[in-house]
C-alpha cells in the first residue's frame, strides 16, 4: 500500500498553517496534491476541535489506520453469520480528498450561538467548530458568515437567527447546509454565474422551533433579506422542528427565497437536489459507487436477456438489449441517472414523492426519460406488484437507508430472480443481516467492497454483488436413525408457505444423503429462529413427539419489552379457532438490557404463538413482535438496532432419547441478527454476561448423565464427560463436543446474582 503526502489544506476560521511532509506527517497547510490511484495518504489531519468535537472520531489515527478500523467493522459484522464465512472483505476504497469533502452538514445551534456538533462528553453540549476540517470550502464559508450574523443579527433577519434557548426564547435550533455543483448548460448555471472551475453553490435550511417561529410571511421576508448576506447561497428554506421529535429535521420545509432546487452534478449526470433530500456525503466517492455499479452490470454482458420466442434459436442468435435494471431506494435518482447514462434501461422506486418527481424531471431534462421510469411508493409493495406481473430484470440495485431492506422486500426482490443483485449499504450490521437472509433466498456474494464515503468518521459504505446460488443446507446439530435436529434461520417457515419463497424443509433436501422429506416433530414460527426436530419416518415422529411431550422441554431465549419480574409463570387459556386450551409459560429474567428484559422462556405445551401471546398478556411483549408487540418500541429497535423480527430463539432442546433413555441436551447458538441487535443496544456487556451464564447456546448435542430434575435443589454442575462416556452412554451417533468436561447449567437455576451492567441509554420509546 503506497503512502502519499498530505492531501488537503484547511479552510474556515481559526486554522493554523504548518509545514506539510512529503510522505506523511501532520497536515494543516494549504497545498493539495491529487493522490495516485490506490494511494493511501499517511498524513495525520490536525484539527483544533478534535479533542472536544465528536464529529470525526477516527481523526487521531493516520488514514491507513482509519481504513483498517473501517474494514474491521465490516469484517466483524459479517462474522456474526456462519453463512457469510467465506465472504472476502477487500481493502477499503480510499477517499480523495479526506478533508474539505463534506457537501451536506446538519449543524446544531447552541443558545450561545455556537454552531457545531455535540461533544464527546455524551452530554448535549454543542462544540463550536469554526475550523472544521471536513466541510467543503463553500459550506465552511457560509457557516463562518452565519456565525458572525448570529453574534450580532441585523433586525431584518432576527426571525431566522436568534438561537433557540428553552428557557429564554429564540427560534433557531439547527442548520442544514447542502452544497450543489451546478451542471453546465442548465438555466441556473448561467443565472447565478457559475463557472466550470467553480460550480459550487449552497442551499441553506434554517431549522426552527415550530411554536416559536414567526408567520410564514415574516419568515419569507427574513429569507429574502438574509440570502444576499450569505456567500454563494442560491436558496433559503425553513424547516420546523416539533417539540419532542428526536430527529433534527421535521417533516415540513418551506422555501423562503431563491431556488427551490438545483441541478447537482455527480460524475457525468446531474440529479435535482432539494432542501433536505438525500445526498451522499462525498461527491467523488458517490461517483465511484456509480462506476462500480456500471462495472458489475457490464459483467452481465454475456448473459443478456433472451427475447421471448428467440430462446430456442440458441445463444449465438440471441438478440441483446440494453440491460434492464431495477434501482430500489432511488432517492432523487443519482444512481438511476448514472446507470441510464451508461446505456441501461432503469426502473427506479422511491417512496419520497418529491425526490421521485425530481428524478423524473432530471431524466427528462437530460434526454434520459426513454431509459428511466420512476415509480413512487414502498419498495416491498412495488416489487411485489412487479413479481405479480412477471416483470424481468437483468440486475437489481438496492441502496436502502441504515435500517436495511425489510424482510418482505427481501422476499419480493428474490422472487424477481434477477441474475445480479447489487447491495449498496451504509450500515455493515444491517447489510450482514440482509445478506444472511438473501443466502437462504438463493443469492450470495463472494466479496464485500467497502468504500470510505465519510472520511475521519467510523461510517463505512459497502458494496456487495450477489449472484443466484442455491440456498445452503441447514446446519445439522444432531442426527441419528430416527431424527435430525437442524437450525432454522429467521424469516423462514419450516414447511413451504405461499408467502415465503423457501423453507427449512426445502433446504433440508440439500443435506448430503438426504432422500426423503422429513416430518416436523414440533413447529416453529417463521419469525422465530433456532432448533427444529425433524423425523425420518412417521413412526420416529410419533416416538420423538411423545418423548418431547413427556420428558422434553423446549427452551427459548427471548427479549421482552420493559423489566419483567425476576421470574414467573403465565397461565392463560389460549384460543385456537373455536377451541380454548389451557397453557402455561414459565420465564426467568437473565438480564436487563437498555430497560428491556432478556428472558429464558419455557412453554409447557406448544400452542400457536404461545410465548408471544403470553408475554404480551402480562404487558411485556416480545421485542420486534409485529403481531402482539408494541409498535413504537419495535420501530425504534428496527431503526436503531436493526431488529426486524421477534426476538425469540429456540436455543435448547432437552429430551430423553426414546430408545436408549439417555438424557440429551441439544443446543443452537443465538443467531447473528439477535446478537447484533443486542450488541448495538447495550454494547458487548450483556452478550458477555449471557455467555458467562451459558445462556447463548453452543451448537452442540451432548448426552448428560444427570439432569436438573434428578436433584432437588440443583445448581450448575460440571458434568464429567469422559471419552468412554461419550461412546458408551448415548446412542452412537450423538456427536461429542470434544472437551473432557462441560458445564451444563441447569435452566431452572436462578442466576445467583443478576448483575445489571447494562447501561440505560435513554432509548426507551
Ligand atoms: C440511502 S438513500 C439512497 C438514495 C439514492 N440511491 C442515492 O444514491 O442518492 C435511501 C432512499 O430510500 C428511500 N426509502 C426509504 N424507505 C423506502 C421504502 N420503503 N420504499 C421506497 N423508498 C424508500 C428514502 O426516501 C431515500 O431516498
Amino acid at each position: 500500500m503506497a503512502s502519499g503526502a498530505g492531501i488537503e489544506g484547511p479552510h474556515g476560521l481559526g486554522e493554523s498553517t504548518s509545514a506539510e511532509g512529503s510522505g506523511g506527517g501532520v497536515l494543516s497547510g494549504p497545498v493539495r496534491r491529487t493522490l495516485k490511484a490506490g494511494e493511501i495518504p499517511n498524513t495525520l489531519i490536525e484539527c483544533t476541535h478534535s479533542v472536544e468535537c465528536a464529529g470525526c472520531p477516527l481523526i487521531a489515527g493516520d488514514y491507513a489506520e482509519q481504513l483498517g478500523t473501517k474494514r474491521a467493522r465490516v469484517v466483524s459484522a459479517a462474522a456474526h453469520y456462519p453463512s457469510l464465512g467465506l465472504l472476502q472483505t477487500s481493502s477499503v476504497i480510499p477517499a480523495d480528498p479526506i478533508t474539505g469533502y463534506r457537501g451536506r452538514a446538519k449543524l446544531i445551534v447552541a443558545p450561545s450561538g455556537a454552531i457545531g456538533l455535540y461533544g464527546r462528553t455524551g452530554h448535549h453540549e454543542v462544540v463550536d467548530i469554526p475550523g472544521c476540517r471536513v466541510l467543503t470550502p463553500a459550506l465552511a464559508a457560509v457557516t463562518s458568515r452565519l456565525r458572525e450574523l448570529i453574534a450580532s443579527p441585523p433586525p431584518e433577519v432576527r426571525p431566522l437567527l436568534l438561537p433557540y434557548d428553552p428557557a429564554r426564547g429564540g427560534v433557531l435550533r439547527a442548520l442544514d447546509l447542502r452544497e450543489v455543483h451546478l451542471a453546465p448548460g442548465t438555466p441556473l448555471f448561467a443565472e447565478v454565474g457559475a463557472t466550470e472551475d467553480n460550480p459550487a453553490f449552497v442551499l441553506v435550511t434554517f431549522v426552527l422551533q415550530r411554536e416559536r417561529a414567526c408567520t410564514r410571511d415574516e419568515l419569507r421576508e427574513a429569507g429574502r433579506a438574509i440570502r444576499p448576506m450569505l456567500p454563494r447561497v442560491i436558496g433559503v428554506a425553513a424547516n420546523f422542528h416539533d417539540a419532542e421529535a428526536p430527529q433534527i429535521l421535521g417533516p415540513e420545509t418551506i422555501v423562503l427565497d431563491g431556488t427551490a432546487h438545483a441541478e447537482d452534478r455527480i460524475g457525468q449526470t446531474y440529479h435535482i437536489a432539494a432542501f433536505g433530500s438525500f445526498v451522499q456525503a462525498h461527491r467523488a466517492q458517490a461517483a465511484r459507487v456509480h462506476a462500480l455499479l456500471l462495472r458489475e452490470i457490464a459483467s452481465l454482458e454475456n448473459d443478456g436477456p433472451v427475447i421471448e420466442g428467440e430462446a430456442a434459436l440458441g445463444p449465438a442468435s440471441r438478440r441483446k438489449e440494453p440491460p434492464r435494471i431495477l434501482d430500489l431506494y432511488g432517492g432523487s435518482g443519482a444512481i438511476s441517472l448514472a446507470l441510464a447514462q451508461g446505456g441501461n434501461r432503469v426502473l427506479m422506486v422511491e417512496s419520497f414523492a418529491p425526490a421521485a418527481a425530481n428524478a423524473r424531471a432530471a431524466a427528462e431534462a437530460q434526454g434520459l426519460s426513454q431509459r428511466v421510469e420512476v415509480r413512487t411508493g414502498d419498495v416491498a409493495e412495488i416489487v411485489g406488484s412487479l413479481v405479480n406481473s412477471s416483470e424481468k430484470f437483468d440486475g437489481i440495485v438496492v441502496n436502502p437507508p441504515r435500517r436495511g431492506v425489510s424482510p418482505t422486500a427481501r422476499e419480493a426482490i428474490a422472487r424477481l430472480g434477477a441474475p445480479l443483485l447489487v447491495y449498496v449499504s451504509c450500515d455493515p450490521d444491517t447489510l450482514a443481516r440482509d445478506l444472511d437472509h438473501f443466502c437462504r433466498l438463493g443469492y450470495s456474494s463472494t466479496e464485500l467492497t467497502p468504500l470510505d464515503m465519510i472520511p475521519l468518521t467510523e461510517e463505512i459504505e459497502t458494496i456487495a454483488a450477489l449472484r443466484r446460488t442455491p440456498p445452503p443446507a441447514p446446519k445439522v446439530i444432531y442426527d441419528d436413525d430416527g431424527v435430525l435436529v437442524v437450525e432454522k434461520g429467521p424469516h423462514e417457515p419450516v414447511a413451504t408457505q405461499p408467502e415465503y419463497l423457501g423453507s427449512l424443509l426445502a433446504r433440508c433436501a440439500r443435506i448430503p444423503g438426504s432422500t426423503t422429506t422429513p416430518i416436523i416433530v414440533h413447529p416453529l414460527d417463521p419469525g422465530t429462529s433456532g432448533l427444529v426436530m425433524l423425523a425420518r419416518s412417521e413412526e420416529a415422529a410419533a416416538r420423538w413427539g411423545e418423548a418431547l411431550a413427556k420428558t422434553g422441554r423446549l427452551i427459548y431465549l427471548a427479549a421482552a419489552k420493559g423489566v419483567t419480574p425476576g421470574k414467573g409463570a403465565i397461565t392463560r387459556d389460549l384460543r385456537e379457532g373455536t377451541r380454548t386450551y389451557t397453557a402455561r409459560t414459565r420465564y426467568r429474567r437473565l438480564a436487563v438490557a437498555s430497560g428491556h428484559s432478556i428472558l429464558r422462556v419455557i412453554p409447557d405445551g406448544g400452542r400457536t404463538h404461545q410465548i408471544r401471546r403470553h408475554l404480551a398478556a402480562i404487558g411485556h411483549p416480545i421485542l420486534g413482535d409485529e403481531r402482539y408487540g408494541h409498535v413504537p418500541t419495535n420501530r425504534y429497535f428496527e431503526e436503531k438496532h436493526g431488529l426486524d423480527r421477534s426476538f425469540v430463539h429456540l436455543v435448547r432442546i432437552e429430551i430423553e432419547h426414546p430408545r436408549t433413555g439417555v438424557k440429551m441436551i441439544i443446543e443452537s447458538t443465538l443467531p447473528g441478527d439477535l446478537r447484533s441487535a443486542l450488541e448495538r443496544s447495550t454494547g458487548p456487556s450483556v452478550l458477555r454476561f449471557l455467555e458467562q451464564k451459558h445462556a447463548l447456546g453452543e451448537q452442540r448435542a451432548v448426552p448428560v448423565l444427570t439432569t436438573a430434575s434428578d436433584e432437588p435443589a440443583p445448581s450448575s454442575r460440571m458434568i464429567p464427560l469422559r471419552p468412554e462416556d461419550a461412546e458408551s452412554a448415548p446412542p452412537p451417533s450423538i456427536r461429542s463436543p470434544g472437551p473432557i468436561s462441560i458445564r451444563v447449567p441447569d435452566l431452572d437455576e436462578s442466576p445467583r446474582t443478576i448483575r445489571h451492567p447494562i447501561i440505560s441509554t435513554g432509548d426507551e420509546d
